[in-house]
């Protein structure tokens, strides 16, 4: 069952009713099912290469078939890291982008199917037609045997200030953040260069007031660190934690190293984020299928792996968010208070397209998981509080989730709120939005407002219940009882999820995360033209100058006539071409 939206900025929901809970749900991602490509080299025909990329992947699957996974051997001596000395990620972004034109040749690209699509892609995680018991102390015995990966996948952040603008242009090059409209993605890396560039001030300035850069890499570090610690106490001795970041280091590059360094036969893929969202699971996975593609090892299929693609609804996850509720609204910071808070929810946003067309689930994923928890706040005693869910962060210029942090605040503020207890609620750690944007910038503008009794739940960080629980998911998500599990899969039965013993829900459709991301991978997205919020400019002209650079560039190499040139003029059309003199 969905939550439904809150209805304007000014509103103030009151907790809604209970809701079904769906345990954690994991998958077995088919990277196997992809040809490894070299982006560079191999320029031959679509349909060629497409029978070549079938031929490849049977005989491929007739080879795993016999593989015994403990003798192979693992090259680590290569480094993909794709870091280009300051942290950017050059040679990655670039096969980045052409994966995304290369899935998009899988699929139809007429509006109306694309539409359908979007349609499936949004019910994609509940439309698993299956039902299988799993185990979950087979579960240990199976992977005694085994050597068990953890891959924690994260966003990362700047650890010092000069860290800040390469990060920035390795968010920005993600063709899953900023999405350029079809043939104009050659400009991706033009646009990442010029929006992190003037950025980076204002992003450096808030690192700075946080104590000079994030402590994201430290908190996930401690994560993986209690994580592990969690499985062993379970039982599950052979296991190892690894971190791979999206966007600054240790790269998921540098991860899946070390993961082959260690010989590792089984993998559970865990990303950091409690709901999925196109723009962050959805990016890292994408970027792992690609690793996983080109390796010459694991495009193999030697290594197990199973994807744990959201985890909002795990019992451990909202009861522990809960209890970190009560325990603000019951702190000093509301004593005196005149009226219960209000438990405002602050998640970060994603712009609309993302939801809307390219049937991202984050925004409905984000709203089930706000009822679970306000539902757990009841049952803990915590009766009578008023709730809103709201979005902040936005970036550039397209329309976000609404409604917007700042414009609610403000708006609890007229309406006479006096104590506002903020909830960050799509992130597990304490970072740069938590810090300094809800901390500072928000704190500030409710104090404007009128808000005089404030609050802020910390991050769940190393929070035992959480961790425990997170390392129930593992065990329950390992490969060897996914790959039996999915090999039951049929298509008569109407339970949406693969079901645990306990009759909890974990494994949804084999295909959604792949099928979602080339629904949005099909899109036309465009910048739009209607409306804009008020950073518009800080793209807009950005795009502007590098159309016309471009512009300007193929006519000089072209040696075209009417070119503008250093030193000013125009060249006349009998001149040879002169390059840069
Ligand atoms: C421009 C588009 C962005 C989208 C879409 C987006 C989605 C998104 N991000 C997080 C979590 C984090 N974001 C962080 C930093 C960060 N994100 C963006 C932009 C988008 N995020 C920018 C420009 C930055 C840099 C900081 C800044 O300049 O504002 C971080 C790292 C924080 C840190 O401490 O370093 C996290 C974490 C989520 C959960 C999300 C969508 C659901
Ligand atoms: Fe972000």
């Amino acid at each position: 069952m969905r939550a439904s939206t809150p209805s304007s900025s000014s509103s103030s929901s009151s907790s809604s009713s209970s809701t079904s809970c769906s345990t954690s749900s994991s998958q077995s991602f088919p990277f196997e099912r992809r040809q490894r490509r070299n982006t560079t080299t191999h320029r031959r025909g679509l349909l060629l290469s497409l029978r070549r990329r079938e031929k490849q992947q049977k005989r491929r699957q007739q080879k795993t078939g016999v593989l015994d996974t403990n003798d192979v051997v693992y090259n680590v001596a290569r480094c993909e890291s794709g870091d280009d000395g300051d942290g950017r990620r050059g040679r990655r972004r670039k096969k980045t982008r052409s994966h995304s034109r290369d899935v998009r040749t899988f699929s139809s690209s007429s509006s109306s199917s694309s539409n359908k699509k979007v349609v499936s892609a949004a019910t994609a995680f509940e439309n698993a037609t299956t039902s299988v018991s799993i185990d979950w102390n087979s579960q240990i015995r199976k992977a005694k045997d085994e050597r068990v990966g953890v891959l924690l996948l994260n966003l990362g952040g700047p650890e010092t200030l000069d860290d800040v603008e390469p990060f920035l242009f390795n968010l920005f090059a993600d063709p899953d953040i900023i999405r350029l409209p079809n043939g104009l993605q050659f400009l991706q890396t033009f646009v990442a260069t010029l929006v992190s560039k003037s950025r980076a001030p204002k992003s450096k300035e808030a690192y700075e007031s946080i104590g000079g850069g994030s402590p994201l890499r430290r908190i996930t570090d401690e994560q993986s660190e209690a994580l592990k610690k969690s499985l062993i106490s379970k039982g599950l001795t052979n296991v190892k934690t690894y971190v791979g970041m999206r966007y600054w280091k240790p790269f998921t590059e540098e991860a899946i190293e070390n993961i082959k360094r260690d010989r590792i036969t089984r993998l559970v893929v865990l990303p950091l984020y409690p709901q999925f969202s196109i723009s962050t699971s959805g990016s890292s996975l994408r970027l792992l299928e690609e690793i996983f593609r080109e390796d010459p090892i694991l495009s193999t299929g030697v290594l197990q792996h199973t994807v744990i693609p959201s985890w909002y609804s795990r019992p451990g996850y909202v009861s522990s968010m809960a209890k970190l509720i009560k325990n603000t609204l019951e702190s000093e910071a509301f004593k005196d208070a005149p009226d219960k808070p209000v438990v405002f929810f602050s998640a970060h946003g994603v712009p609309t397209s993302y939801v809307s067309e390219g049937g991202d689930p984050y925004k409905d994923e984000m709203e089930e998981c706000v009822k679970l928890i306000t539902n757990e706040l009841k049952k803990i005693g915590c009766e009578g509080y008023k709730h809103v869910l709201a979005y902040q962060s936005r970036v550039g210029p397209v329309e976000w989730l609404k409604p917007y942090t700042d414009d609610t605040i403000r708006a609890l503020g007229n309406k006479g709120t006096k104590a506002l207890c903020a909830v960050p609620v799509s992130f597990v750690s304490e970072h740069i939005e938590t810090l300094e944007e809800i901390d500072q910038e928000y704190r500030e503008l409710a104090e404007e407002s009128g808000i005089e009794y404030w609050g802020r739940v910390p991050a769940l960080d190393c929070d035992e219940v959480f961790i425990d629980d997170l390392a129930n998911a593992v065990v329950e998500a390992l490969p060897a009882s996914t790959a039996a599990a999915l090999s039951n899969i049929t298509t008569t039965t109407n339970t949406n999820y693969v079901k645990n013993l306990d009759d909890s829900e974990i494994v949804p459709s084999k295909s959604s995360v792949e099928e979602l991301l080339s629904v949005y991978d099909n899109l036309d997205l465009r910048i739009p033209t209607r409306e804009f919020t008020y950073e518009a400019d800080d793209v807009l002209p950005f795009v502007a100058v590098a159309a016309f650079c471009l512009f300007l560039g193929i006519q000089i190499r072209l040696g075209m006539e009417g070119i503008f040139v250093p030193g000013g003029g125009i060249i006349p059309s009998d001149t040879p071409p002169i390059l840069f003199q």
